[in-house]
């Protein structure tokens, strides 16, 4: 196994960051901790400081003042070098070398750290199989102009993880896609942050990608100042003010469906008569499958585990998902 599961945590110290010739904070005194292992998305209107934060992680821009802390090291101790080895970063564009095949592209990194050409090699199909680029050698050689976005994002996170790093940065790494490919890259992602369970640092201008991939959100505002920070619970039950209430939308309600699954919720006792219903595998949240069951005008849905319906979930249950007698 070559991934060591490394993970390290992210303090952000009162970090500062006014850009030259402007006189307003982009992001102001910024107080947070992200635990070793946690995604934690960063979410915000246009302007507010989003990006600026993830970049001054990994030093493509210089801190004004404050600090920040991998693992209890600040990042001005951190060599080019080691912040490389430490951060892996992908972006909405990509930022694939259209000249390099994708395993040159996924070897960047790793070539800097100085690895054999075997061991890069090897972690480039080892990376191409989690990414779901299957068998890698079909993709190795390919160059990234004959690949789809989807396709090309994959390459992007492969080449993120190339080198194992404790952190990762994302920044709107989902934007270009279509909300198919969208989706299913997101439940890729997360299974593979599962898998890896790298502290993740995840920008998005989507609140709802926020609260199906985060541990925890972020919400910066104008000025780049931090609104809230919380688990997505917290924030749909709790909006610190009103700037994040209005941020999170009008369907706040429905979104907190999004945070329960079938699994939660279905009763597990055996039906005499399965009733005619919509059959949902019992990952699907609680708002998809209420948004399923109205759409057929049924009763509830049944929860499906492979061929096998293994709970009932009727309306109610689907309505108050943590009323207690939902949860069988
Ligand atoms: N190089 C720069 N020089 C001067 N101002 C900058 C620079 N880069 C960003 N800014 C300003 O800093 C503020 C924060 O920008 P940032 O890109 O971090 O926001 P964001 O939340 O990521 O926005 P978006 O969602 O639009 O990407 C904005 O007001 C922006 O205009």
């Amino acid at each position: 196994m070559i991934e060591s599961r490394e993970s390290l945590g992210i303090t952000f110290e009162k970090a500062t960051k006014v850009y030259p010739g402007t006189s307003a904070p982009a992001l102001d005194g910024l107080d947070m901790t992200i635990e070793a292992g946690e995604l934690v998305c960063l979410v915000g209107p246009s302007g507010g400081g989003k990006t600026t934060a993830l970049m001054l992680i990994n030093r493509l821009i210089d801190l004004s003042s404050g600090d920040i802390r991998i693992g209890g090291t600040s990042i001005n101790d951190l060599g080019p070098i080691e912040l490389r080895r430490k951060i892996g970063y992908a972006i909405q564009q990509t930022g694939l070398f259209p000249h390099m095949t994708v395993g040159e592209n996924i070897g960047v990194v790793p070539r800097i750290l100085g690895w054999d050409r075997a061991r890069i090699r090897e972690r480039a199909h080892e990376l191409l199989e989690l990414v779901g680029l299957s068998p890698a050698d079909r993709w190795v050689r390919r160059y990234p102009g004959q690949l789809s976005g989807g396709q090309q994002q994959r390459v992007g996170i492969a080449r993120a993880l190339a080198a194992d790093p404790p952190v990762m940065l994302m920044d709107e790494p989902f934007g270009a896609l279509d909300p198919i490919t969208r989706t299913t890259v997101q439940d890729e992602f997360l299974a593979i942050h599962r898998a890896v369970g790298k502290t993740t640092v995840f920008v998005t201008h989507d609140i709802d990608e926020a609260i199906k991939m985060g541990d925890k959100i972020a919400v910066l505002k104008p000025g780049g100042l931090l609104a809230q920070f919380g688990t997505p619970a917290e924030l749909l039950t709790a909006p610190a003010d009103d700037f994040v209430e209005s941020f999170l939308g009008d369907e706040r309600g429905l979104k907190r469906l999004a945070l329960f699954t079938l699994a939660d919720v279905a009763s597990s006792e055996a039906p005499g008569t399965t009733p005619p219903w919509p059959r949902l595998p019992e990952s699907t949240t609680v708002r998809a499958a209420l948004s399923a069951a109205m759409a057929e005008r049924a009763g509830g849905v049944l929860a499906t585990r492979g061929d096998d319906v293994v709970g009932l979930a009727p309306l109610d249950a689907l309505v108050h998902p943590d009323l207690p007698e939902a949860v069988a």
